[in-house]
Parts: C-alpha cells; structure tokens; sequence
C-alpha cells in the first residue's frame, strides 16, 4: 500500500543542550527496553534521565504503523525494512553451512527501536522457558511467574472477538492479562480465507487448538495476539506505546540522530566507574554525564559494539585492535542465538481472499483503505493471525528422533564446547526428549511474494517454518575501531546437523499439511519449492540455500553466573564494571520458543524495578 508517511516531528534537546545536562541514568539506545527504562525511572519526578538515539522520533508514521505495511518474516516488503531512515540495514558474515551466502539483519533505528520494525506478533513462553533462565542459568528471582507479572503491567489486552475453529475464549486466558498497560494487545477482526481452513487442517492430523497459549503452554496453533491497537487499528509500538504520552516529563531528555561512540570510565578506589558516554553528531563528539548509572539498551548486536570499542571485552581481541583493555571479559558478544526459518510457498484457488487481492484488484485496495481511514478496519489491520509451534515430534518418528539425537550428541560430545554450551545443551536435550515444547513454530501468511515472484492475479500463502532452539551457536564482534561500521555478525547458523534437519522435516510436515482437507482442498499448486525437491538431501539442500532469520538476535551479553561465563548478573549489572547495566535482547541467555518482543519488555519492566530498589528511589 502506498500510504505517504505523515511529517516528522522532533521532541528531542539539540546534541550540545543535551552534553550540558546532568543525568542521573544514561540511556543508550531509545528503542524497545530503553523507553520502558525511561518512562519507568522518570515516574520519580525527582530522577533525572537522558536517551541517546541514532534514529529519529517518528510518531504516527504510516509506514511504521500501517498493520499492512509490516510483513511476517521481514527482509521482504515493508518499505521500512531495507529503508535506512528505519533500519540499520546490518547483513551477516557470509555464512559457511548456508553455501556461503549472506543474509539481512534489519534492526530498528529509530525512536521505539526494533517495535518499529517487527511483524507485531505478541506471545509469551511456555513456563519451563521461563523458569530456565532462574533455574538452569542461576539468576535467582527469574521464573514465568515473575515474567509474566511484568505482561500484566505492559498489557492493554483485548479479548478476541472473531474466533478459530476450536478456540474459546476462556476466563484463564482472560485472566493472563493486563488491560491498563502502554501497549495495547489484540487480534485480528477479519481473517482471510485461509487462515480457518489451515486450522482444520492440522487439527485433522492432530494438532489441536490452543485457546490459552499465554498460560504457561504456548505448544499447538492459536490465533496468535498482536500488539495492534483494535481502536485505532494501528501499531501499538515502544514509541506510541511508552514515550509519546510522558513526552512533557521535564526530567526526560531525548537526543537523537547521534552515535554513541564509547563509554567513558575512570578508576575508583578499585572500581571501574562508568561516567558517561560520548556521542557524535554532525561531525562533532560530545561527552553526556552520568551521575549514577550507564545503562546500554542498544539491543543484542550494538551492545557489544560499544562495550568492545569502550576497551569491555575480550583483551586478545581489544589489544589486536589497538584498543586499551579496561576490562578482560572474554564472553561479550559470543552466544549469540537466533530463530533461523525457512519458508516454502503454495498457489491457492485466485477466487480466495488473501493478500495478494490488494495488488491484483486495485478498486479492492482502494476501498480497503478507505474503509481502514474511515473506522480502522478491513485488510489494512490485518497480520498473519495463524501461528503456533508444534514438539519436534509431530514431525519425525521415534527412530528419525532418536537418530537426529545420536548424531547431535556425538557432534557436541567432539566439539570444544564452553561450559555454557554444555548447561545449555543438556537442557535443550531434555526439552526435546520431553516432546511437550514447541520445537518449530508455523506462521501462515496468506500471500505470496516473500519467497518466489507472484503471477499477477494469483493467490498463495507463504508458510513459515521457525526453528525455535538451534544448537549452533554464533558471535558478534568489531573488527576496527570506527564505530561507524557495522559490527562482524555471524549466526553461524546451520553448522549442527540437527539444526538442519529440524528444517527440513518441518518443511515436510507443512507440505503435508497444506495437502489436507480443507486447506488441500484450496491449495493448488507447490510453488517453491517445486514437487521435485522431495528426498531428504534435496530437502537439505533447499534449507541450506534459503534460510533466513526471523531476527530474534539473543544471548550476545548473557545473564547467568560468572562460572558459566555470563555478562550480566542477575541484576543485569556487567560483572567486574560498578555501575553498567544492559537491558536489551543479548541478556538473554538462551533462545525461547516464541518471538520475543513481549519479553523484552517485560526484561525492561522487571530491570526498571531493579535499578530502583538498587538506589532506593
Ligand atoms: C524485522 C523484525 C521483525 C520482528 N518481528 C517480531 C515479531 O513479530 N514479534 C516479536 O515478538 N518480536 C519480533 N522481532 C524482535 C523484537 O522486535 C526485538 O527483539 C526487540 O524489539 C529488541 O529490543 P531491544 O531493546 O533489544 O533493541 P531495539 O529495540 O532494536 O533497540 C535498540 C536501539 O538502540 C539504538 N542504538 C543502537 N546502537 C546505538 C548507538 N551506538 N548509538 C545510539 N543509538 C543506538 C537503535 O537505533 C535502537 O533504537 C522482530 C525484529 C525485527 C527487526
């Protein structure tokens, strides 16, 4: 849709008013955590806040906030994705077990961060996920019942009011959510052709609906909800969401259009004290000060950046770039973990409603966003609203489970794994064997467009197939001293076999899938990949060649103890640094089986808390 992007306004202090302010907090990073951060911390009238930005503050951007206008895997065709006014536009290394290839990284950059950006999908772990992070990682404090608190606080929850087939809404699922938070949380009120007749299909190979996935068992297909506010039909994001309405706070100040560069520290009596940061703008650097504490919400690949180019990090790799070592912390910017997916798409009967409509009838796309001006409804509003993730096992055997696991076992067992890995790996194990977690998840979008070129006049929908907990694991890391480029990013995805496989088979279960009735019986034609690719080599083959991530970025500055090499402790508080936090995405410390915006929030929510125990204010 080309809705033209309403003009841009500035609520921010110039870059040298902002260097002659006093701060209390620092924040770098405006973008998802840093405004929860924010607005939490300046409630105290008496605490004084500064959020450093690279991007703009973009309030009621039509291009952000359209529904529409945001895809369901990203990389493809939301404008502002690729669009560097919004995305810093990061690509990977290329990529070893992916034929060499190199794929796209978008993040937000912008007032509201990567909430910008992402497909507004909103879920919440399953309980054992949660519980691992105080449980298996030693954070004391940190379980699905303290989380999920934190979704109460952020919730504006809207029950749904068009149903799945199987879906009830009850009073547990009602009861899960807040409904006087900043971010306003609902489902779609229209749905395409497809989307019921998907869900008959699975439940007639025995995956059933889920009408309570925020509970504590987010397994099986749900009609996912979505941070979409059902009023205005727009995207309910940090920035609207968190910022917008405490703009006025005069002990709020917001610089943007600049690059934090480095954080300053000075030695006192043994301690290394964080005094500030300095930022450039228009050619020009600036110190901000901080009074009590830097807080780094970059988000889990910029992060690392600044504490390497800040002398945080690995010495080997500090001293080779000439930088002075601050501090020896070899583990900032290893762990990193994602949700690598692969997609595969499939022609349906042209007669159906899905989303290629708006570019095959232009008279339908014109009265769509008419009737979207007029009261905020029809296909404008709409976002993929079938998804779900199913245990590994819907989709292999007892056999092909047990020799994915013999081969797993003897590649981590050969490998030099660190003892994080090996904590992890031991849970990831016994997660699998359980068989009650999701393992891949499934989004359908009812387009086409994503994968191969759309024939003009056709419909497709574009299945979605996530690998929700890889084993392989990546890095982050600087490679120069500008802090200007881009960070080194390596997923490293698909260097375990396993991870391979859990593709490929999931692939496999959604062709069989779309061939059930009713969905089969309005699907027509595989698309990509074609019939021909049916052995399991040719399914190998077609992973290796196409994967992509679905931008969950997580794990690079983990919170676990100092024995398993973590970053942070479980106040978030970088160990061997007095008065550094991080609350973003890399605190992580291993991958959860859903997307994980409402997480990161509630991480914000909870650190916000922190902080104001640790200063009694
Ligand atoms: C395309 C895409 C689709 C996604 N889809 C979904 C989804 O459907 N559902 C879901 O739950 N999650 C989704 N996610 C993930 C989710 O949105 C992110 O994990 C989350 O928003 C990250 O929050 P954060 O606070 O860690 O970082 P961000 O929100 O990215 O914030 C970091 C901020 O720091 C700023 N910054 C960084 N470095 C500097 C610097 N040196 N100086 C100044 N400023 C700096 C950035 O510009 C940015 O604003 C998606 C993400 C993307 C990118």
């Amino acid at each position: 849709a080309s809705i033209p992007a309403q003009n841009v306004s500035s609520a921010a202090v110039a870059p040298d008013a902002f260097a002659k302010s006093k701060f209390d907090f620092i924040i770098v990073g405006g973008g998802t955590s840093g405004l929860v951060l924010a607005r939490r911390l300046t409630e105290n009238p008496k605490i004084t806040v500064g959020i450093l930005e690279a991007g703009e503050y973009r309030p009621g951007d039509d291009l952000i906030e359209v529904p529409t206008g945001g895809d369901a895997v990203a990389n493809s065709t939301a404008s502002t994705i690729g669009n560097p006014d919004y995305d810093w536009m990061f690509k990977s290394t290329p990529q070893a077990h992916l034929n060499g290839s190199v794929i796209s990284y978008p993040r937000g950059k912008v007032v509201g961060g990567s909430t910008a950006l992402n497909s507004m999908i909103w879920q919440r772990p399953s309980k054992a996920e949660y519980d691992n992070i105080g449980t298996v990682f030693g954070n004391p404090g940190w379980s699905f019942d303290n989380l999920s608190g934190y979704f109460e606080k952020i919730e504006n929850w809207h029950a749904p009011t068009v149903l799945f087939p199987g879906q009830l809404v009850t009073n547990a699922l009602t009861s899960e959510h807040g409904t006087g938070g900043p971010i306003s949380v609902s489902y779609d009120t229209l749905l395409t052709d497809v989307d019921s007749p998907a869900i008959r299909a699975a439940n007639a190979i025995n995956v059933p609906t889920n009408s309570n996935p925020d509970g504590g068992n987010e397994t099986y297909l749900t009609m996912t909800s979505r941070s979409v506010n059902p009023t205005t039909g727009r995207r309910s994001w940090a920035s609207n969401g968190y910022f917008t309405p405490i703009i006025g706070r005069p002990n709020l100040k917001l610089v943007t259009g600049v690059l934090v560069t480095k954080i300053d520290f000075v030695k006192k009596q043994g301690k290394i004290v964080a005094t500030g940061v300095q930022y450039t703008a228009n050619g020009h650097t600036y110190t901000a000060t901080a009074g009590k504490e830097v807080i780094l919400a970059a988000g889990s690949l910029k992060t690392p950046q600044l504490l390497e180019l800040s002398g945080v990090g690995n010495k080997s790799l500090l001293k080779s770039l000439g930088i002075p070592v601050v501090l020896d912390l070899p583990t900032i910017g290893e762990n990193l973990q994602d949700h690598p997916v692969a997609l595969s798409d499939f022609q349906v009967d042209s007669n159906l409603l899905t989303l290629d409509r708006l570019n095959n009838n232009a008279t339908y796309a014109q009265e769509q966003l008419a009737l979207y001006n007029a009261n905020a409804s029809g296909i404008f509003t709409y976002t993929p609203a079938v998804v779900g993730s199913l245990p590994l096992q819907t989709a292999v055997n007892q056999s092909v489970f047990n020799s994915m696991l013999a081969t797993l076992e003897k590649a981590i067992a050969s490998e030099s794994t660190t003892p994080l890995q090996k904590v992890q790996y031991k849970a990831l194990i016994n997660m699998a064997q359980g068989g009650q977690l999701g393992w891949f998840e499934l989004t359908i979008v009812p387009s086409g467009g994503l994968l191969s070129t759309p024939q003009p006049g056709s419909a497709y929908i574009t299945s979605v197939v996530i690998q929700l907990h890889e084993f392989s694991r990546g890095s982050v890391h600087i490679n120069t001293t500008d802090p200007t480029a881009s960070p080194l990013i390596n997923p490293n995805f698909l260097s375990l076999q396993w991870d391979v496989d859990v593709l490929a088979h999931g692939l496999q279960w959604v062709r069989k899938w779309t061939h059930t009735s009713p969905l089969g019986n309005l699907v027509e034609a595989n698309v990509t990949p074609p019939d021909s690719v049916s052995s399991d080599a040719q399914w190998e083959n077609y992973v290796r060649s196409t994967v992509q991530t679905t931008n969950h970025p997580i794990g690079t500055t983990a919170m676990t103890t100092q024995e398993l090499g973590g970053v942070v402790n479980p106040r978030l508080k970088v160990y061997g640094l007095d008065n550094v936090r991080i609350v973003d995405a890399g605190v992580i410390p291993m991958t959860l089986g859903v997307a994980i915006q409402g997480t990161v929030y509630a991480i914000a929510e909870k650190a916000a808390d922190l902080v104001k125990q640790d200063w009694n204010i």
